[in-house]
């Protein structure tokens, strides 16, 4: 196994870049590893509030009212059988990309495509959670909320252990996340309120989007105190707990994805050939359909080429690019540690070191989709690993995987096919670095910048 001590901010961790360790321990180990370690995760100390732990999906405890959370953003809006029915959603978000685009320019305009792509699939997670309660500018306004949110926390994470000392580092931080949470809870609570009286009247499955992710968590019976029996009995969440998911689920939802159509796109522009194999596979679909600008979700489901270029960008850049456990007994042995505290021993899983591991890979930083195709080195690899073997993991792996892996997938590809079919994309004259940052999310550190043409 791999375990080197990188940085002061790493020094308390195990660090794991070895797929097969991950292995060992993620899956094999799986029971000994439920938990983030709660000290180091600032949003759930940051959520304490007159006493109350408002703990998120990402913060929870393994136990009842962690898989109360879990189960019901699946059984919401996330469970594959789910996803079809958001497809006038995901229609109306790539419509408006386009629009946005196209109102910036004709024939070779140039753009920083972030912005846009950000803002096309904030708009679809605030209707998934909200339904279409806000306006344009409330939804710029919360936006920017979650991003500095977003920020800030991960500006805290990499000095923050949860020790006193660091506790006194980072106030500044700290009170910054705090007073952020507090703006979130003021945008969010005037709308929870408004779906609360839609569902008290009943009107609100009568509207064409259906129940939102806001509706199920008002609707919610979590078990009291954790109780695995219920014996206890069940209690609707609190408001701060409900402000707390919607941050979580507005976060996951825009800026992974977002991240990922970014670094694809960038590959793409730099590889035409690559491109126009998959626009090809695009356009056949598309004739298909008669036409259609948005290809539905069974209809993006079908297409390979799409997938292995956007399971490619996943190995190559997964946007969450460290996932962590506190690991106890057997899941601290597998990692080579001799003395575990009480509390878990820290271990930090690298997904990026893991999916570029030339153990596993030929030639790992080399974009080449066609290894994820039928005959191809990792014909059977998917965006999950297996039960067997871990090649890479951009979505987690064992109890905490990430949830949303059908649905960042779909919102991936479904941005990804509307701007490869609408648009020729070409470099931009000024070159973008293609470093990263090693913030919250690996985003690229120069933003893409290209040019664009809408296609006839
Ligand atoms: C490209 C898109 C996405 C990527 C790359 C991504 C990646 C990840 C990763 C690496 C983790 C940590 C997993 C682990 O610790 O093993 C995670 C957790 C999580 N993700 Fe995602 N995610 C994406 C989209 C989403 C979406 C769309 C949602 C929901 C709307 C979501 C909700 C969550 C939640 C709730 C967790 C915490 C799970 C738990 O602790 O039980 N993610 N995600």
């Amino acid at each position: 196994y791999s375990y080197t001590r990188r940085s002061r901010a790493e020094a308390n961790f195990h660090r794991i870049s070895d797929a097969v360790v991950a292995h060992q321990t993620l899956v094999q180990n799986a029971d000994d590893l439920l938990n983030r370690p709660a000290a180091i995760f600032p949003v759930s100390l940051a959520t304490w509030r007159d006493g109350q732990r408002n703990d998120n999906i990402t913060t929870a405890d393994h136990g009842p009212h962690w898989r109360a959370l879990r189960h019901n953003l699946t059984a919401a809006l996330l469970h594959p059988s789910r996803l079809g029915s958001h497809d006038p959603l995901h229609h109306e978000a790539a419509q408006a990309l386009i629009a946005d685009l196209s109102a910036r320019g004709s024939q070779g305009a140039e753009v920083i495509i972030r912005g846009p792509i950000s803002t096309a699939l904030f708009a679809l997670a605030t209707r998934l959670c909200f339904g279409d309660l806000m306006d344009g500018s409330q939804r710029r306004v919360m936006g920017r909320v979650v991003r500095d949110s977003m920020a800030a926390v991960a500006a805290l994470n990499p000095v923050f252990d949860g020790s006193a000392l660091s506790k006194l580092v980072n106030w500044r931080g700290f009170r910054r996340i705090s007073a952020l949470m507090d703006r979130q809870a003021e945008l969010y609570l005037p709308l929870i309120e408004a779906r609360r009286q839609l569902s008290q009247s009943g009107r609100h499955r009568d509207q064409a989007l259906g129940r939102t992710y806001v509706d199920s968590l008002l609707d919610l019976r979590v078990p009291v105190d954790g109780d695995a029996i219920g014996a206890a009995g069940r209690r609707a969440l609190r408001d701060g707990e409900i402000v707390a998911l919607v941050f979580e689920f507005l976060g996951a939802a825009t800026g992974s994805a977002a991240t990922c159509v970014e670094w694809t796109l960038a590959h793409l522009i730099d590889q035409p050939e690559v491109l126009e194999k998959l626009r090809n596979e695009i356009h056949e679909k598309v004739s298909g359909t008669g036409g259609a600008t948005t290809l539905s979700s069974s209809i993006l489901s079908g297409m390979p080429y799409l997938d292995a270029v956007v399971i490619e960008s996943l190995r190559m850049h997964p946007p969450v690019p460290l996932t962590l456990r506190s690991a106890h007994d057997e899941g601290a042995k597998a990692v080579g540690a001799t003395t575990v505290p009480a509390s878990g021993l820290r271990v930090l899983f690298s997904l990026g070191d893991i999916g570029r591991d030339n153990r596993s890979w030929t030639d790992p930083d080399e974009f080449r989709p066609e290894r994820f195709l039928p005959g191809g080195e990792a014909e059977d690899v998917g965006p999950l690993p297996g039960r067997k073997r871990i090649r890479m993991m951009p979505f987690g792996a064992g109890h905490r995987y990430c949830p949303g892996v059908a649905m960042g997938m779909l919102h991936i590809k479904c941005f990804l096919a509307a701007l490869v079919h609408e648009f020729e994309w070409a470099p931009s004259p000024e070159e973008c670095s293609g470093s990263v940052d090693s913030a919250f999310l690996r985003v690229m550190k120069k933003p893409l910048r290209a040019r664009f043409t809408r296609r006839t």
